[in-house]
C-alpha cells in the first residue's frame, strides 16, 4: 500500500489551522503531546529492560523541532532514560522555549551549549540512541551553521549509534528527500501527524517508521487528503 503523506506546505497548512481561530489548540499543546510520542516510540524501541544503557542525546534546533525534543527529553526522564539535551541555537521566538528549558532544569536534565563538549556522548559503549530533533518541516537546504558541522558529527557516528529523527531525518528535503550524498540515515523515524513525502525514500532495512502526534480527529485527515491512523488503544505511535 502506497504510503499517505502531506507535502510541506500542506503539513505548515494543517499546522496552522489547527493552531487557528477555529480549532483553536496552542503550540504549547501539540508539541507537549509530539515530544511525548516520540519519547514513547524511543521506549518502545529501546526498551531498557533489553538496552542496559540509559544515557540518550537529544539533538534540538532553533524552531518547533527542537521544542518537540525539550519535550521528548522530559518524558524520557520520567520514563527512567538519562537524556542529556544539546541546544546550540536557543529560540527566543516565544518566551515558552526558556520554559521548557526550565522545566529540563527541574528534571536535573542537562542542557548544553556550543562551549560544551557535546561530542564525547557520540560513544555507543555509553549513549543508546540520538535525538534528531535539529529541523522538521521548515527546514530549507542549504544548511547553514553550526549545524552543518553537527549533522557532519552525527553521520560520521551513525553507524555504531543509532539516530531517532522527529518528523524529519535533518538535513532532508522535506518533500524530495536526501539532497547530498552524505546524509543521516536514522534508525527510526517518527512522522508527526502524518508522513512528510520524504519518508518515501527511507530504507526499510535500516529505518523503521512511525507515526506519531495523536490529535486530530478522522475527519480532518480526510479533508488533508490521507486515512486516520489506526492507533491502537492508548497509544501515542503506531508503526508503520
Ligand atoms: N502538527 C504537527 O505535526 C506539529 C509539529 N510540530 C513540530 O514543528 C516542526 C516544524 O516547526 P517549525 O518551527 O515550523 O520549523 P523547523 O523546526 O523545521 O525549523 C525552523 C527553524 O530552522 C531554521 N532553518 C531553516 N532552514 C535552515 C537552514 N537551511 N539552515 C539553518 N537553519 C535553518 C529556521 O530559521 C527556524 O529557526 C515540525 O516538523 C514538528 O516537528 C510542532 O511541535 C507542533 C505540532
Ligand atoms: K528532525
Amino acid at each position: 500500500m502506497a504510503l499517505k503523506t502531506v507535502s510541506s506546505k500542506l503539513a505548515a497548512q494543517l499546522d496552522k489551522e489547527l493552531m487557528g481561530p477555529e480549532i483553536g489548540f496552542t503550540l504549547e499543546q501539540l508539541m507537549e503531546l509530539a515530544g511525548l510520542s516520540v519519547a514513547q516510540a524511543v521506549q518502545r524501541q529501546f526498551p531498557l529492560s533489553i538496552y542496559h544503557k540509559n544515557k540518550i542525546l537529544v539533538v534540538a534546533g532553533p524552531g518547533n523541532n527542537g521544542g518537540d525534543g525539550l519535550v521528548c527529553a522530559r518524558h524520557l526522564a520520567l520514563f527512567g532514560y538519562r537524556p542529556v539535551v544539546f541546544y546550540p541555537k536557543r529560540s527566543s521566538r516565544t518566551p515558552f522555549y526558556g520554559q521548557l528549558v526550565n522545566q529540563l532544569k527541574f528534571f536535573k536534565i542537562p542542557v548544553l551549549s556550543t562551549d560544551d563538549d557535546w561530542k564525547q556522548l557520540l560513544h555507543a559503549k555509553d549513549t543508546l540512541c540520538v535525538v534528531d530533533a535539529i529541523f522538521g518541516f521548515s527546514f530549507k537546504p542549504p544548511v547553514r551553521e553550526p549545524f552543518g558541522s553537527i549533522i557532519s558529527e552525527l553521520i560520521s557516528v551513525q553507524d555504531q549509534l543509532p539516530i531517532v529523527s522527529v518528523d524529519v531525518p535533518t538535513g532532508w528535503d522535506v518533500d524530495e528527500g536526501p539532497v547530498s550524498t552524505e546524509h543521516i540515515v536514522p534508525s527510526m523515524l517518527v512522522s508527526l501527524t502524518v508522513p512528510k513525502p520524504c519518508s518515501a525514500k527511507l530504507d526499510k532495512d535500516k529505518t523503521d517508521h512511525f507515526v506519531g502526534g495523536r490529535f486530530i480527529p478522522p475527519d480532518f485527515a480526510v479533508k488533508y487528503g490521507f486515512e486516520p491512523f489506526p492507533y491502537p488503544s492508548t497509544d501515542q505511535i503506531l508503526k508503520l
